[in-house]
């Protein structure tokens, strides 16, 4: 199923994703490896449905295991990673978090798009000096402005980043495969088992009712855990009697694709807890979903809690670690 497409434009170092936005160009895909991602699933998928609520599939494996080996190191050494810290204050009390895992997102909500179909190869115009200008409403075609000002709530607090081809193949091939359609992508890197993401949902409004998240696994094989929310009864009270579903535990393979769906956020915490002692250097995992925003909220809160405002960091292979990654200065 076609959407909206979130282009880059093919200008800058052939054979790259470019665009105002990112960083630094963002390589292809190698051909063959394209050639092989766009395809459809290698296994179909099993249903994983027999609990209250719970609605999945479960593709075992999506990816080949070879062609999820290459695009788990092709990722990995060419997108841009952040280590996101901010406070929460809960009851009162502040809190500082750092972010378990490297994390980037990629994408746009419904509302907008990437203005950048009249920039192809051969054109000439030089990039606009913000990147926001290249973001228009959908139905209007208007720029929408970065930032807000203090009547207008229509702007951009984040800088949102088309999703790059390397990307963008995985995301098509994901709609076809499904009959659901993206418009954001998350990418989380555990480095290694000490990295992790504690139990959540993924069910804010922004997402709209019953969101569809396809969630790939390249790497290392980490456990998935998911448990059923505890029911509340009209006082808020946990109703006891109710717990006993679950819990559940994939140990999601390189390639794997989990395609959470219906009632499952809604009702059903996820996690990928740490792994200690000899399992803990496992060589890292990349996690990749692919997520529908329905509203500019989701853009902001996307962009916030996964790139922030702290420094870019790169793999750097030598040294087998992110590193902040500079600018190289202008010629
Ligand atoms: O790494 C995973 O498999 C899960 C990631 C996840 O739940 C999230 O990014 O919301
Ligand atoms: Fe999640």
């Amino acid at each position: 199923m076609a959407t909206k497409q979130s282009t880059t434009t093919e200008r800058g170092p052939p054979g790259h994703s470019t665009h105002p936005s990112y960083p630094f160009p963002i390589q292809r895909l190698p051909q063959t490896l394209e050639a092989e991602i766009s395809g459809p699933p290698t296994r179909a998928a099993r249903a994983i449905d027999d609990q209250p609520e719970l609605d999945l599939l479960y593709f075992e494996p999506y990816i080949s295991q070879r062609a999820a080996r290459q695009l788990f190191e092709f990722l990995r050494s060419e997108l841009p990673f952040y280590r996101v810290e901010y406070d929460i204050t809960r009851g009162g009390t502040k809190t500082h978090i750092r972010t378990p895992r490297w994390t980037t997102v990629f994408g746009l909500d419904e509302t907008a798009r990437f203005k950048t179909d009249s920039l192809s190869a051969s054109d000439s115009t030089p990039y606009l000096p913000s990147p926001m200008e290249r973001v228009v409403d959908v139905h209007t075609g208007k720029p929408i402005p970065f930032g807000r000002s203090e009547n207008n709530q229509t702007g951009y607090r984040a800088t949102p980043r088309p999703i790059p081809h390397c990307l963008d193949i995985l995301r098509r091939s994901t709609e076809l495969a499904t009959g659901c359609q993206f418009n954001i992508c998350l990418v989380n890197y555990y480095a290694s088992g000490a990295d992790s993401i504690s139990f959540h949902s993924d069910d804010e409004r922004f997402l709209g009712a019953l969101p569809a998240i396809a969630s790939f696994s390249l790497g290392a094989k980490r456990t998935f855990l998911m448990k059923h929310k505890p029911p509340k009864s009209e006082l808020g009270e946990t109703k006891s009697s109710e717990i006993s579903k679950g819990p559940l535990k994939l140990p999601l393979g390189s390639g794997d694709m989990v395609l959470m769906r219906g009632r499952t956020q809604a009702n059903w915490l996820h996690s990928v807890p740490k792994r200690s002692g000899k399992n803990e250097r496992d060589g890292g995992r990349i996690n990749i979903t692919f997520r529908r925003a329905m509203v500019k909220g989701g853009t902001e809160n996307y962009y916030q809690y996964n790139v922030g405002g702290g420094p870019v960091y790169k793999w750097n292979a030598a040294a087998q670690e992110m590193k902040p990654w500079i600018q190289a200065p202008q010629t």
